[in-house]
């Protein structure tokens, strides 16, 4: 890619996307191209394969998708495939009819088996049963990087598929019904500060590990394997290292400042027990990630207090 390369980025004003357009514009890239939902429904094949024939642009990002925490997955399983499988269909499809040169494909950790070896290796895809709570979006993920490696391999389609573990940042989805578990908590541990509560109630036993990479080095690393990496397997993109759901709230907890305690739901789903990545390929490429965890944690509270939480706090 050079700095005026046209850049097609999908989904720009979501948690990824808009992160990957901060990450080009500060290293000088000018020619990005960005459409809204409203302006183009990627829904819409025959509205996609125009605007790719028109604008043809060189390179795709494609970070738009139906994307929710564990509740909202499990609550609407027709929405999570069907978008999915339509919106990756059609804009995949269509960059290679119109001559991109490249497109970067974004899949997720929940497309490997619910049990499989940690950590969990490219490898491990298709060796077993999936997490129910996500099976839907996990299996149109799955066709997803199936579709770039099809392509690639008929076609010589230059696509690339990465599988980000669970993300979280500026810019993050902070309502409590479809969010990941960090910006729920966030906003849970501020509500009860804010009202003096004297506790916060955590979703599921606590006891399931996750791995959490920021969107900052999500959008590093997605432009870093744009430049470098043009293969057809996988790459795992996470930090290599994981926590409870407790710990995570005490995190959250430290950070927000609250002093009251923390109880455990566990009528809510749980989910995959375990989710951390093997990331020896993404180190083997020269990339690694940068943010801590508390000090992302701490950021991140920060932005949801300056862009979140205000407006909310007034209308109670
Ligand atoms: N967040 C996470 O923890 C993880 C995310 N990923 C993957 O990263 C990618 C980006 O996720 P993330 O940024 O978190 O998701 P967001 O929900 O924050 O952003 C998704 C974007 O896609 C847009 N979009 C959705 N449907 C359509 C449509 N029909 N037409 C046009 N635009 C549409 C949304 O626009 P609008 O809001 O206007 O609908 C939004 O801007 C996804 O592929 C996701 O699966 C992978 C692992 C973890
Ligand atoms: C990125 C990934 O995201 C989803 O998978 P998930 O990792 O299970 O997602 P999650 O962030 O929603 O939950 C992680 C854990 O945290 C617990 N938890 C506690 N309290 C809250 C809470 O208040 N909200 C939420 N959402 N979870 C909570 C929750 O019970 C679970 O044990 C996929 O559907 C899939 O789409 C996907 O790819």
């Amino acid at each position: 890619m050079d700095k005026g390369s046209s850049i097609y980025i999908a989904g720009h004003r979501g948690l990824v996307g808009s992160a990957i357009a901060r990450r080009l514009r500060a290293l000088g890239f000018t020619n990005i191209l960005t459409r809204t939902h409203k302006e183009l429904d990627l829904l819409e094949q025959a509205a996609v394969r125009r605007f790719f024939e028109i604008e043809k642009p060189e390179y795709v990002f494609l970070a738009a998708a139906k994307v929710g925490g564990i509740h909202a997955n499990d609550s609407y399983p027709a929405e999570f495939i069907r978008d999915n499988l339509l919106i990756q269909t059609n804009v995949i499809d269509a960059a290679w009819r119109s001559g991109v040169k490249k497109l970067c494909f974004l899949g997720s950790s929940c497309i490997y088996p619910k049990l499989a070896p940690q950590p969990i290796n490219e490898k491990h895809l298709l060796t077993g049963p999936l997490e129910p709570t996500n099976e839907w979006y996990a299996i149109a993920k799955i066709a997803g990087i199936k579709m770039c490696q099809a392509y690639r391999r008929q076609y010589d389609f230059s696509a690339i598929s990465l599988m980000p573990t669970n993300l979280y940042g500026p810019g993050d989805n902070f309502d409590l019904q479809s969010s990941h578990v960090l910006p729920a908590l966030l906003r849970k541990f501020h509500e009860a500060k804010e009202a003096g509560s004297a506790e916060v109630v955590v979703w599921g036993t606590g006891k399931p590990r996750r791995e959490f990479l920021h969107v900052d080095d999500m959008a590093d690393a997605s432009v870093h394997l744009m430049r470098v990496y043009d293969e057809e397997q996988i790459v795992n993109v996470g930090v290599g290292q994981d926590v409870t759901i407790a710990e995570l709230a005490e995190y959250v907890r430290d950070a927000v400042g609250y002093t009251g305690r923390v109880v455990f739901d566990p009528s809510m789903p749980d989910g995959t027990p375990r989710k951390l990545l093997d990331v020896t390929r993404l180190h083997a490429t020269g990339w690694r990630a940068k943010v801590p965890l508390d000090e992302g944690i701490r950021q991140t509270y920060e932005w949801y207090l300056e862009n979140v939480a205000p407006p909310r706090l007034m209308a109670l």
